[in-house]
């Protein structure tokens, strides 16, 4: 489906290029937290293959995985740090010596190691969790952070539960840290609590009260339990964030991260209100969407911002002809700025004229007024009993319109009882040369009913030498294509029924051939006359 791309820009929705804009660091955490999420986990190769690709979109920083945890994320860890080029490429690691020397090893070949360390700051996680005062965390900020140091220059220290920490205490931590040599300070909503306006405060705050907080990059890092991940990114960039921590398609724990390409087209497309930009290729984004959701198994929900598969469909009559006028009045960015071929105009039960016709004019139709009106009917009718409509149906529905429009018997109603209890029958109303006729008769299964109905409205001489059917498409809505060949006198005809329901795909069938037979009749016996 061709869409008019106006080069005209709409309000709010031209994407702008991003020179003069601050650029925002994208931390891509897939690998980590996003292989966090139950069931996501990726083997070796899998690992290495995203991780390829993230460095080729243009992330800044890949958390390559939590190297102490096992001999798995170790490995994922020496290996890609071997094979990225371009990327910092991150190890995660606790305030705990064993960590911070397992994750210096794993980074040992990477062209920009980075080591990430944590420690848990909330009250209650300090009481609970690590059972610790917040004199001591506050100790191991200071002793880890600086062993991670002496080991690697680039250093980013993340206050776990930040979002539920005292505002006081945060500061000196983050104070304790930079002290320490981290040149990252990552601030994480780590259980999805924090509101937007809450956390661009607090970025606000930490960066006004802490010493020295200007030697360091502040960092978001948002979970989604209230599906807030995004939104609360965004606040945290306005609170003086320069780094973004996400994943693709928002894998993560629990809920999951931000995700990485609503963050990064929020920055394109709303490039007017939100002057930063990311170095991501955009084009890339869907490609590794597909990529994640392939090794992690997690299926992408269709109507998933950027990267679901409705995100660039329309089904409504009032969309598709909106689009087909100027695709700006229902999309704020291009399916291709993020990979996607082409917009969609998927034909369904909401669809108009305007699309419908555009439809078949790609599918090679050109129908007249009125033969177009008469499909448009039949198309709302299959689209009444199908979810889909899909092009091969379209086909068979304009190609049965086009071959039947000078048919002398025509379909009006089938109704077929049929079920264990026989015998089954059919009531069949057709029209001869114009006239309405019903008959009811039984058969020998459902089918056989019919075509008896159809040989007490229109008696002929015909063998039945064929009758076969198969699905046009897939689902158990598909349509059914019924092919019949029936030969009278020497002469053979076969032809096809398509209908959703296999019986009224036969009955059409049937009297397509019929039809046939009776154009070939004429030519030898012009005054023939076919009721019975
Ligand atoms: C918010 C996040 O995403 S944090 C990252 C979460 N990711 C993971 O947990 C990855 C997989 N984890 C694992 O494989 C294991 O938990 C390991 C290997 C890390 C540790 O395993 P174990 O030694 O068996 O400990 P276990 O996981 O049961 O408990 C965690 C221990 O670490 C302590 N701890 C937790 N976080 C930290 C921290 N940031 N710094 C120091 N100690 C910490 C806990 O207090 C607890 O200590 P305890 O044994 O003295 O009570
Ligand atoms: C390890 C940290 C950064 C984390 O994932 C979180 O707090 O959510
Ligand atoms: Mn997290």
């Amino acid at each position: 489906m061709t869409t008019n791309k106006s080069s005209e820009p709409a309000m709010g929705s031209a994407i702008q290029e991003t020179a003069n804009t601050e650029q925002i660091i994208i931390f891509d955490t897939t690998l980590r937290d996003g292989e966090q999420s139950p069931g996501a986990s990726m083997n070796l190769d899998e690992k290495i293959e995203v991780a390829e690709l993230l460095d080729a979109m243009g992330v800044d920083v890949i958390e390559a995985g939590f190297p102490v945890t096992s001999e798995g994320d170790f490995e994922a860890v020496s290996a890609i740090s071997r094979r990225v080029k371009r990327a910092s490429v991150a190890g995660l690691a606790r305030a705990a010596a064993r960590d911070i020397d397992r994750c210096a090893e794993a980074l040992r070949d990477a062209v920009r190691p980075r080591m990430h360390v944590f420690i848990s700051t909330s009250p209650l996680h300090m009481k609970y969790k690590l059972q610790k005062e917040p004199g001591e965390v506050l100790d191991m900020i200071s002793t880890y952070v600086g062993r991670a140091r002496n080991r690697i220059d680039d250093i980013e220290w993340s206050a776990e539960d930040g979002t539920r920490t005292e505002i006081d205490f945060l500061c000196r931590c983050v104070e304790a840290a930079i002290k320490a040599g981290a040149r990252t300070i990552n601030i994480p909503d780590t259980v999805g609590y924090t509101i937007p306006e809450e956390y661009q405060a607090l970025f606000e705050t930490v960066r006004t009260r802490v010493p020295n907080s200007d030697q360091a990059i502040f960092s978001v890092h948002c979970h989604n339990d209230l599906g807030l991940a995004v939104a609360n990114t965004l606040a945290g960039i306005k609170g003086g964030a320069r780094q973004v921590e996400c994943t693709i398609n928002g894998l993560g724990e629990r809920a999951g991260n931000a995700a990485m390409e609503e963050v990064v087209m929020a920055l394109r497309v709303r490039a007017d209100a939100l002057a930063y930009h990311s170095n991501i290729d955009a084009r890339m984004l869907t490609r590794a969407s597909k990529l994640v959701s392939a090794v992690s198994s997690f299926p992408v929900q269709y109507n998933k911002a950027i990267v679901g598969r409705n995100a660039f469909a329309h089904e409504s009559g009032i969309h598709q002809d909106g689009m087909l006028k100027n695709a700006q009045t229902y999309e704020i960015m291009t399916p291709e700025s993020v990979g996607v071929h082409k917009t969609s105009l998927v034909m369904g039960k909401h669809s108009g004229r305007h699309a419908f016709k555009e439809k078949l004019k790609e599918l090679g139709y050109e129908l007249g007024e009125n033969a177009l009106e008469e499909a448009f009917a039949r198309f709302k009718d299959l689209a009444d009993r199908k979810k889909i409509v899909y092009d091969e149906d379209l086909i068979a529905l304009v190609d049965d319109e086009i071959i039947h429009a000078h048919d002398r018997i025509k379909l009006v109603a089938l109704t077929v009882i049929a079920g264990t209890k026989g015998p089954q029958s059919a009531a069949l109303t057709l029209t001869i040369d114009g006239v309405e006729q019903t008959h009811q008769a039984t058969g020998n299964g459902p089918i056989d009913a019919i075509f008896n109905a159809v040989q007490a409205l229109v008696p002929h001489g015909a063998v039945l030498e064929l009758y076969q059917v198969h699905a046009v498409t897939k689902g158990t809505d598909a349509q059914a294509e019924v092919s019949v060949r029936l030969s009278e006198d020497g002469k053979t005809v076969t032809a096809r029924g398509a209908d959703p329901d296999t019986l009224v795909a036969s009955a059409k069938a049937y009297i397509a051939a019929l039809n046939k037979l009776v154009v070939r009749r004429h030519k030898s016996r012009p005054d023939d006359s076919l009721a019975g």
